[in-house]
């Protein structure tokens, strides 16, 4: 477990990796060895499931994306991830109510020792510069592949149509100030998540 500590604000560490890459796996690494962790994109998730807080402007500019469960994934991925309007237009929507969520979950966690922000879209959005590290999950581009086709609803064209839109994995990996390696097993990227929570705990002093 990470003590709380009273006297500094936490360390904050940002999270992020292209599709498949392991962003949520990590997390839940972090979390596992007590570090407190916000996940954008399950605050997406609940604010599009059933009830969620912007399922009605969502149908409201894109019609039929909805349904008594909320948001239906599959009708509003098809409906944005080709098209870079659309999507600009459903981001307007989220974004500022992720960033909301965001700064409750920081007022929750200021006496926490460190706190880890896994963001997919932190490059894409520019970011960075609220995080004292950066912290990147990468694994092989084929292995990654695999991994996002085994999906269920995943086609080739949408993975294509995803990997254009986020910033190259060679340049996150450039861009990080520590890189996970996810192209092995899971004790050895669990193996590295310790490790660098021990490197962040000694450089705090
Ligand atoms: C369109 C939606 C409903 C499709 O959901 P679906 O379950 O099919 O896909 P999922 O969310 O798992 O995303 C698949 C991959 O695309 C990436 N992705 C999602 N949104 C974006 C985006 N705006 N730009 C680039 N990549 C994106 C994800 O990080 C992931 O790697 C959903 O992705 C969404 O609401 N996106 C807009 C909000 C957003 O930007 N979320 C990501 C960061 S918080
Ligand atoms: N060493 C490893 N580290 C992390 N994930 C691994 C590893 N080995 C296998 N995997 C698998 O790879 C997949 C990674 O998926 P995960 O959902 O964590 O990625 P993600 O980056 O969050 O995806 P997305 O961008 O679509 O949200 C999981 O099924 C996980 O079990």
């Amino acid at each position: 477990m990470t003590a709380d500590n009273p006297s500094r604000p936490p360390l904050m560490l940002g999270l992020t990796g292209s599709i498949g890459m392991g962003k949520s796996t990590v997390a839940t690494m972090f979390a596992e060895a007590g570090v407190p962790v916000f996940d954008a994109d399950a605050e997406v998730r609940a604010m599009q499931g059933p009830g969620g807080e912007l399922v009605a402007r969502i149908e409201e500019a894109f019609p039929g994306s909805t349904g008594p469960e909320g948001v239906i994934r599959e009708a509003l991925g098809a409906q944005v991830f080709g098209d870079q309007d659309k999507l600009k237009k459903l981001e307007a929507i989220v974004h500022p109510a992720v960033g909301n969520r965001r700064a409750q979950f920081h007022a929750d966690n200021a006496k926490a020792e460190m706190v880890l922000f896994d963001i997919p879209l932190l490059f894409e959005r520019g970011g960075e510069n609220a995080f004292d590290a950066v912290i990147v999950v990468s694994a092989p581009a084929e292995m990654q592949r695999e991994r996002v086709l085994a999906r269920p609803g995943m086609t080739p064209e949408k993975f294509e149509d995803i990997l254009k839109l986020q910033v190259p994995d060679a340049e996150k990996r450039a861009r990080a100030m520590h890189v996970i390696d996810t192209g092995t097993t899971l004790e050895e990227t669990r193996a590295q998540v310790e490790r660098l929570i021990g490197e962040l705990k000694a450089s705090r002093g």
